[in-house]
């Protein structure tokens, strides 16, 4: 990234909490010079601080790609400093839930080439999967250009139409949450059956990072390394008996919160 245009004309970073900081994490451990980019944050964290980028100061007149990662409910108040950036070749890359691109296009001019996008927090290790949809003015080259800066924290997956991205919101952009719940679950259900806490924790981290891990390098079907586990009628079976229950097991449970998850963005689209 240390030759690229982006690090040439300079990354905007609005709003750099959670998910901006992760990301920008990523992207300066893969090389994007600090002096590149320019980040807006009415509160940056110490680690933020501590970067090196230019911290609320002037933004650059011309560039590359505008991040905005603030929340939807404060978008209203902080696109409007950002629309002296609109309607030319600067790239904007929302990845704001709830936030559509017609919302965008009206804030930032009609004419700005905008990607929307969802990311998720495992950016920070390099491990996001970040999905894009762009709008009409973002041209081949620069849709090229938000994947590959997407793609310094994680995979990328193009979507085909922006109404997809809801379920993915409420799949992968939500998912680490369901995810560090389970394992807190799991270290509850392990203090339960009389282990400390830390060994507890211990267990329930490393069997899902480790599992994890497993289903990504293997590319097996999931379904199969549930199976090798299961030996007939052992402990997995027993376990699994509980997890997988149609009416009160995983699955609904699951289905619902996902559906909970994707509705909210729904709803916050509609502002
Ligand atoms: N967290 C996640 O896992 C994911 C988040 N997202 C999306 O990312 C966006 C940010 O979420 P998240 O990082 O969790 O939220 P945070 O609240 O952690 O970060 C948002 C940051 O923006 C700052 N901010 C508020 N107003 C402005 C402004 N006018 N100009 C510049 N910065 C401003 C906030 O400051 P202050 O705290 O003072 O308000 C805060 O530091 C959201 O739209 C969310 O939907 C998408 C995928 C995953
Ligand atoms: O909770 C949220 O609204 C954001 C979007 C996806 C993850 N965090």
């Amino acid at each position: 990234m240390q030759n690229s245009e982006l690090a040439q004309r300079g990354l905007v970073l609005m709003g750099c909490g959670k998910m901006g900081s992760a990301m920008l994490e990523g992207w300066l451990a893969r090389g994007l010079p600090s002096s590149s980019v320019w980040i807006s944050d009415p509160n940056p964290s110490d680690w933020v601080k501590a970067q090196g980028t230019h911290l609320n100061a002037p933004l650059p007149p011309d560039p590359a790609v505008v991040i905005v990662a603030v929340k939807p409910q404060k978008m209203v108040e902080a696109l409007p400093a950002l629309r002296a950036l609109g309607n030319g070749d600067t790239l904007f890359v929302s990845v704001a839930a709830g936030t559509t691109i017609a919302t965008l296009e009206a804030a930032l001019g009609e004419r700005s080439p905008i990607v929307r996008a969802m990311p998720n927090t495992p950016a920070a290790i390099g491990q996001g999967i970040t999905a894009i949809v762009g709008n009409a003015h973002v041209s081949g080259a620069q849709m090229d250009a938000a994947e590959a800066l997407l793609s310094a924290v994680g995979d990328v997956v193009r979507l085909e139409t922006e109404a997809q991205i809801d379920a993915v919101t409420g799949v992968s952009g939500s998912g680490p949450a369901y995810v560090f719940h389970l394992i807190e679950c799991m270290a509850a259900a392990a203090e339960a059956e009389g282990l400390s806490p830390e060994l507890a924790l211990q267990l329930a981290r490393a069997t899902v990072a480790g599992a994890g891990a497993l289903a990504v390098r293997t590319g097996e079907d999931p379904a199969q390394l549930r199976r090798n586990v299961t030996s007939p009628n052992g402990t997995t079976q027993a376990g699994l008996d509980v997890l997988m229950d149609t009416d009160t097991g995983l699955p609904p449970l699951i289905r619902r919160t996902v559906a909970a998850a994707s509705a909210r963005s729904r709803e916050l689209a509609r502002g």
